[in-house]
């Protein structure tokens, strides 16, 4: 009998979604890189000793980054199985998708910024 909360599934699920984050960072080398930056991030941050409301920003910022990098990374790999040919629809998707990790990466490293630029002119 289903009940009103099937945690069967909600696990099943979840297995999915880590294999998914396994392969993102087992094949995808933008994704890699993304995962250097953030252990810098995190070293720097203990370096600095950063506060809690600054790590919470950080965090976000990586999630939305990762978030991004693995929606970019569907999108691309339906592409290619709906047209593994060369299409101007499919470039403009691709490149859409694209800009959604760059946009993001970028307000990434402005936070970054805004955060360790004082703390090291302070320190050096
Ligand atoms: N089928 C296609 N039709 C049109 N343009 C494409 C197609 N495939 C790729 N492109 C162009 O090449 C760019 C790179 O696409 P690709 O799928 O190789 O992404 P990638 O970022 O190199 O990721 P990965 O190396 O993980 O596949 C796209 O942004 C798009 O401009």
């Amino acid at each position: 009998m289903k009940g009103p909360i099937n945690i069967l599934k909600a696990v099943r699920s979840f297995r999915y979604a880590g294999v998914g984050i396994y392969n993102l960072f087992r094949y995808e080398n933008n994704a890699r890189i993304h995962l250097l930056a953030c252990i810098f991030v995190v070293i720097a941050g203990v370096f600095f000793d950063i506060s809690s409301a600054e790590w919470s920003l950080l965090v976000i910022q990586i999630g939305l980054v990762w978030s991004a990098e693995a929606v970019n990374t569907a999108v691309e790999k339906l592409a290619d199985v709906v047209s593994p040919e060369y299409h101007p629809g499919i470039k403009v998707v691709k490149d859409t998708a694209a800009a959604a990790v760059l946009i993001l990466a970028i307000s990434a490293v402005i936070v970054g910024g805004i955060i360790f630029i004082p703390k090291a002119l302070l320190f050096f």
